[in-house]
């Protein structure tokens, strides 16, 4: 899978494409990913401004049409691949697990970060990709969003996570809407904190039975619209 990141800030991916998960599924080449700095695609080559104030007034500049549209136009012809092209911005479509599992079946995503208060309105209405935010926060840019996207849909490739399975166990993956259940290893007891006795009993159905217990009263104290959902995709699961 191709992902292609258009940002004012490539730097800021240095350490994260260098480490864990990420490196190795780029070092087994499961993954390819390209940064882009959008100051090259800049009017002016010595000075590389692509932002401006705002038309009518407004605090902050806003990153301009030109060299970004220039810049994900060309970033695009790089490669055949077909490509699904988002917009990291707070204004987008909520980012979730189910998402990810969606993108997670695309060869290539493109991800814009925006930088600022944002872009030029004719970026959206010009290359028109998916905006997409992953909260309800302030972020200097969208470059961590970036990183939490690609972090999410990479677990979800074949091949990447060396035991799949703990894909499927972890809390939102596909069919599970529910919060994971509590974890414990070694050792039995802690400052007089034991391990729940279920789990050392060997019994695999009464252990099975306590962890669905726990994910739903986890869930319901912490997410109860998860509940909700997970009803509704049990009565409609073709929904
Ligand atoms: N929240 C936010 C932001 O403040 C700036 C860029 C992107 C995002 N986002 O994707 O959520």
């Amino acid at each position: 899978m191709r992902f292609d990141i258009v940002t004012l800030f490539p730097a800021l991916f240095e350490g994260y494409l260098g480490e864990g998960l990420l490196n190795k599924a780029i070092k087994n080449e499961l993954v390819d990913i390209h940064r882009h700095d959008l100051r090259d695609f800049a009017p002016d080559s010595v000075h590389r401004p692509v932002d401006d104030k705002p038309f009518g007034g407004g605090p902050g500049m806003l990153i301009q049409v030109e060299p970004t549209v220039k810049c994900v136009e060309a970033v695009q012809a790089m490669s055949p691949m077909p490509a699904r092209k988002i917009l990291l911005t707070p204004g987008g479509k909520r980012f979730d697990q189910r998402m990810a599992e969606e993108f997670a079946t695309d060869q290539r995503l493109i991800l814009l970060c925006g930088r600022y208060e944002g872009f030029d309105q004719r970026v959206t209405d010009i290359w028109q990709p998916e905006e997409i935010s992953i909260g309800d926060f302030v972020l200097n840019g969208g470059e961590v969003a970036a990183m939490v996207i690609i972090e999410a849909v990479i677990r979800l490739i074949p091949g990447v996570l060396g035991d799949q399975q703990s894909n499927i166990d972890d809390s939102f993956s596909q069919g599970n809407r529910l919060l994971e259940f509590p974890q414990y290893t070694r050792p039995r007891e802690f400052r007089g904190h034991t391990v729940p006795d279920v789990l050392t009993g060997g019994d695999h159905g009464a252990i099975a039975k306590w962890r669905a217990e726990q994910s739903r009263l986890r869930t319901q104290a912490r997410r109860s619209d998860l509940l909700v959902e997970s009803e509704n995709d049990i009565k409609n699961p073709n929904a």
